[in-house]
């Protein structure tokens, strides 16, 4: 499980996210969702310590990251996957290369060992006969496959997605959804997901935080969604004449 206690950041003295305290929890897809520019990128840095909060904590398992010393810091990033927006493959490295890189610079596991777990994990997101491919050769889709790939390869305990559904059409989108879901549950890693799109909500939101002007207004599940109360998360859902259908079919 990880914690985000009370954390709170602030640019040349603007407020950008305040007080925000989630539990995301293991085995589970946890979603942050919002509007655009509301916080969720600069709430995901905290997190993952690429940004250092102003205010607050964020515990990975009990363990205090924000304070921890440079060995527990060091220890906890290597449990972490993050699989960034647009795949963020090297473009000069073949698939395997790609995804034996965090390996190489983590582990000192001899070179068999090493395309053992790659192809394992190439094997898991579907992607067979592709290692000697370079990104450019192959489609949005499996970009993002290599990139969960890359995400687990070293044992991750806690993986972090930025957006993954961006630039892929509707249908990939779900299969790359249903990959993270299934990946989460089958490793019973603690996943966390921020994005935007109202289908990665209906099909993975196991549990949801809904941001609003950098504050937590409600968290919930992809079912109390659609009976939530609050008009800033109503107006954020029911935004598009797609979701007001779903509504009204659920009467
Ligand atoms: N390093 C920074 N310095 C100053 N302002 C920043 C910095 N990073 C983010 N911001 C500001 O914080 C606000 C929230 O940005 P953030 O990227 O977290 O939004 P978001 O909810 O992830 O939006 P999107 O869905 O468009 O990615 C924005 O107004 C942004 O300009």
């Amino acid at each position: 499980m990880i914690e985000a206690q009370n954390i709170s950041k602030s640019f040349n003295g603007k407020e950008i996210i305040r007080d925000i305290s989630i539990k995301f929890d293991q085995g589970k897809t946890n979603l942050i969702i919002g509007a655009s520019g509301t916080g969720k990128s600069v709430l995901l840095k905290n997190i993952v310590g690429l940004i250092q909060p102003d205010q607050g904590q964020i515990l990975f398992d009990g363990r205090d990251f924000t304070h921890a010393d440079k060995n527990l810091k060091t220890e906890i990033r290597r449990e972490i996957g993050m699989l960034f927006q647009g795949g963020a493959l090297f473009d000069s490295m073949t698939v395997e290369e790609n995804v034996m890189f965090p390996l190489n610079v983590l582990t000192t596991l001899s070179k068999e060992e090493k395309l053992d777990r790659v192809n394992h994990c190439l094997d898991r997101v579907q992607l067979t006969n592709v290692n000697e491919k370079m990104p450019s050769e192959i489609s949005g889709g499996m970009k993002k496959r290599v990139g969960i790939a890359r995400a687990i390869v070293n044992h991750s305990k806690y993986l972090f997605c930025d957006e993954p559904n961006s630039g892929l059409d509707p249908q990939t989108s779900i299969t790359i959804d249903n990959l993270i879901k299934e990946i989460t549950e089958e490793l019973n890693i603690t996943t966390v997901v921020v994005t935007h799109d109202m289908n990665s909500v209906m099909e993975i939101g196991d549990k949801i935080s809904f941001l609003y002007q950098g504050e937590k207004l409600w968290e919930g599940n992809n079912e109390s969604i659609f009976d939530c109360e609050v008009k800033e998360l109503r107006d954020f859902i029911f935004a598009n004449n797609l979701m007001r259908n779903v509504k009204r079919q659920r009467g």
